[in-house]
């Protein structure tokens, strides 16, 4: 079980510790207590899953406080990019990005704390993801980048720009035009 750093305070890659034999695999695919030895105190209170095709980019979201989320993501089925844009304009990487391959063969977790916008892109024929987060959905406040953004120049590794996305996705504003909903 590993955490690495990714450059930008408190985004973190999950490893566990995989124990293969002759039937296939075992692993703790998340463990509080071995979090909280890491120092990494969270209370995830919802799970999340969603199924995609190829090509599909979701995101960027997030949701305004007092109801943002912290997330835990992970791949079941598939490989997909996912994304987190450091949006703690007291961070000195506020505005970066951080890109990363997870896949069920990699088994790699994304650890995005408070204070980002998430979103990935599917990489492989379909994709099944499934997150953690520490504060419930609130439909209220929901929030977003739009995923193309210029200023994030997010490459999703989608060759011949061939992006699915929602159509409430496409109408989410600039980086620029929200940076006033955080602190
Ligand atoms: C996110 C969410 C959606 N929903 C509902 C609302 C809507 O009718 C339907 C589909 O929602 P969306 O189109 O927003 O799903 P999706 O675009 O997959 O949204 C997700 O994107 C990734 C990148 C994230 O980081 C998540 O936090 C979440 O925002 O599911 C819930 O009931 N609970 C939830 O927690």
């Amino acid at each position: 079980m590993a955490f690495t750093e990714t450059g930008i305070e408190g985004l973190l890659i999950f490893e566990p510790r995989v124990f293969e034999d002759y039937r296939g695999y075992f692993f703790e695919s998340y463990n509080q207590s071995a979090f909280e030895a890491a120092g990494l105190h969270y209370n995830f209170v919802q799970d999340n899953q969603s199924f995609s095709k190829y090509g599909v980019v979701r995101g960027l979201h997030y949701q305004l406080n007092p109801y943002a989320q912290a997330k835990l993501v992970r791949v079941l089925q598939g490989r997909i990019l996912d994304v987190a844009v450091d949006m703690r304009k007291s961070s000195p990487t506020y505005g970066k990005h951080f890109a990363i391959e997870l896949s069920d063969e990699n088994k790699k977790q994304l650890l995005i704390p408070k204070g980002f916008a998430h979103g990935f892109s599917v990489l492989s024929e379909t994709a099944l993801v499934m997150y953690k987060c520490d504060a419930f959905y609130n439909k209220e406040s929901e929030a977003g980048i739009i995923y193309n953004d210029v200023d994030l120049a997010i490459d999703w590794r989608l060759p011949g720009g061939a992006a699915i996305v929602s159509e409430k996705d496409l109408e989410l504003p600039s980086f620029k035009e929200c940076i006033n909903n955080f602190e």
